[in-house]
């Protein structure tokens, strides 16, 4: 079904023309900072040379009589700062609370020209994605900016995930969604108090051993996120966006927090929020494809030829549809290596074992 015929035309007149097509760039974590909390708005310039997004933070988290130094704030260290390649987002306060407003009216004349995008919270439907897409349209305008600022949408509430594809698909400006753990278990009720990852509660049991009544029974942990992050992928795949892990909010659980991040990439997330400094490092970790993984699909892609038909290479077969698989992985670390020398020289020494020095991949 073709978009509507003025759906990518300005929604103000002098508002910049939308995007066509979401820019993929790195993206593997989007740190979260308080711009109200000097000593940590002092570790920006610092935090933004080794993360891919930082985001100065304006809502929940941020208490309400700290919300117009948070905006101050975020205002003061946008225009000290030279980012770099790194982006600078976002999250303002909900679209019902009295503060969203005045950060709009305030953040995108002094620093729209900087911010990349803007995180709307607790979004239930494409009405809120509309209504935000023509105020910043009509406050580009004014502001004389050249490119629209893009929309993250949070989902984060159960209608908000009823409506996924309607959301993603509400307008150009949409880059992506994050999954809210907390906020969305609220909502739904959800008896867990945890900040993403899993929950000893939520298990299956292993049938009763025939032979022996009395023996205990195997549990097994089950993933509390699976379904909404499956549904968020699926949306955000459709509309040509990109889906992220929200928190994760056990920031001494290191190990646990690898493994919420690992599932959201493997499930087809392309980062996670880090809350911390020492999330930063995890979620590239995670959300950088390992080297033996770029020149597996590297050797798929050369073995592959014009990418049609089937071969078995090393017992697998490979296909159509594994060579666009392996041509996701390649994408993402050729856009990483671009702003990351040392991945990129693991990448190539990976690809040159496998296809020979000087492959030229
Ligand atoms: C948890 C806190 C209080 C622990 O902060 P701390 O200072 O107690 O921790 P620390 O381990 O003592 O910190 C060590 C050093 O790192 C610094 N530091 C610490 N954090 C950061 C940071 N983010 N960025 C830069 N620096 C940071 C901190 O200032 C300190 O510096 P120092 O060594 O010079 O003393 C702190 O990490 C923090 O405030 N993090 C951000 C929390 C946040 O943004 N929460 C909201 C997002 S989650 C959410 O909203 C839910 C959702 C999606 O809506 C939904 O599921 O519904
Ligand atoms: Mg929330």
């Amino acid at each position: 079904m073709q978009p509507p015929k003025d759906f990518f035309r300005p929604l103000a007149l002098g508002a910049p023309m939308p995007v066509r097509e979401v820019p993929a760039r790195p993206s593997r974590m989007i740190h979260f900072f308080d711009p109200s909390n000097e000593k940590m708005a002092a570790k920006v310039p610092d935090i933004a040379k080794k993360a891919d997004v930082v985001l100065g933070n304006l809502e929940d988290a941020i208490s309400a009589d700290k919300k117009e130094a948070a905006r101050e704030g975020l205002v003061s260290i946008a225009q000290a700062t030279d980012f770099g390649e790194t982006q600078l987002w976002t999250r303002i306060n909900s679209l019902d609370s009295p503060w969203c407003l005045p950060d709009l009216i305030r953040l995108v004349p002094a620093i729209g020209h900087k911010l990349d995008v803007i995180m709307v919270p607790k979004v239930e439907g494409a009405e809120d994605i509309h209504y935000i897409d023509r105020l910043l349209a009509q406050l580009e305008a004014q502001a004389g900016l050249e490119r629209p600022i893009l929309v993250h949408a949070l989902l984060e509430t159960a209608r908000g995930v009823a409506n996924v594809e309607e959301i993603c698909g509400a307008s150009p400006r949409m880059q992506g969604l994050s999954l809210g753990p907390a906020d969305l278990a609220a909502d739904r009720r959800m008896k867990t108090t945890r900040v993403g990852g899993g929950h000893p509660g939520y298990v299956v049991r292993a049938d009763p051993n025939p032979d022996d009544a009395e023996a205990p029974r195997t549990t097994f942990q089950q993933d509390l996120w699976h379904y909404t992050m499956a549904r968020m992928v699926d949306a955000c795949a459709t509309y040509g966006i990109f889906p992220y892990w929200g928190p994760f909010g056990d920031i001494r659980d290191t190990v646990a927090c690898e493994d919420q991040f690992r599932n959201a990439y493997l499930m087809g997330c392309v980062g996670a929020w880090s809350l911390h400094p020492v999330q930063i490092d995890i979620a590239k970790k995670v959300f950088s494809p390992e080297p033996s993984e770029v020149a597996w699909a590297r050797n798929v892609i050369h073995q592959m030829g014009d990418g049609t038909g089937a071969v078995m290479i090393d017992g697998k077969m490979q296909d159509d549809a594994t060579v666009k698989q392996c041509k996701v992985v390649v994408e993402l670390a050729e856009a990483l290596s671009a702003s990351d020398p040392d991945l990129a020289a693991a990448y190539q020494a990976a690809t040159d074992a496998v296809l020979g020095a000087g492959s030229g991949q």
